[in-house]
């Protein structure tokens, strides 16, 4: 059986983190205050107006600057977190590679549109399953693939079935 290798041109990583800050909504408006710096670092602006007058006479400021592997703003779409952040693992996938992109954060912060987006803003998942066809498609070895997808949420520690919904959760 041959041995599976990540292609030698791939960069390899163990982890890769991104963030992506989702378009404020109506309600939100008013507490804008997060901004993306460099593509690389999110700032959260100090939001706090009543601080101590010592604070404000000094300038100093309750800013805090956090730095990730990518960071993309509210003007991102899908695709663009896609090129730069995942579409470099696809080709390793379609050779045998394990590869795992996962969504987190709290409720409403924009997973399910990132994961699976929009006809017009079509998610991480759509994407990739595109290339990974497409790149079936190429493949000129006389390999033969098989395709198999699964859609789970992990939730209170519990796992579900996202393309089942009448599953119940899952055992692990
Ligand atoms: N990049 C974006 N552009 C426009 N709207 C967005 C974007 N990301 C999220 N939204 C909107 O924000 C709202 C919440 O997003 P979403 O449902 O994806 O959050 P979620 O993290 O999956 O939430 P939950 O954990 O509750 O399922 C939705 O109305 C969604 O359309």
């Amino acid at each position: 059986m041959p041995s599976i290798r990540a292609p030698a041109n791939k960069r390899t990583t163990t982890l890769t983190v991104a963030v992506k800050c989702r378009p404020l909504t109506e309600r939100e408006r008013g507490r804008d205050i997060v901004r993306v710096n460099d593509n690389k670092q999110v700032i959260i602006l100090d939001s706090d107006i009543s601080k101590d007058y010592i604070d404000r006479v000094q300038n100093r400021t309750r800013e805090k600057i956090y730095c990730f592997d990518h960071a993309f703003g509210p003007h991102c779409t899908n695709l663009d977190v896609y090129k730069s952040s995942i579409s470099s693992m696809i080709s390793g996938v379609v050779q045998g590679l394990n590869a795992t992109i996962f969504a987190y954060g709290s409720t409403g912060s924009g997973k399910t549109h990132t994961m699976v987006g929009t006809q017009e803003d079509p998610g991480l998942m759509v994407l990739s399953l595109h290339t990974i066809f497409d790149l079936i498609k190429k493949c000129k070895s006389s390999d033969e693939f098989e395709v198999s997808c699964s859609y789970l949420e992990v939730y209170n520690e519990v796992i579900y079935d996202l393309l089942e919904k009448s599953s119940g959760h899952l055992e692990l």
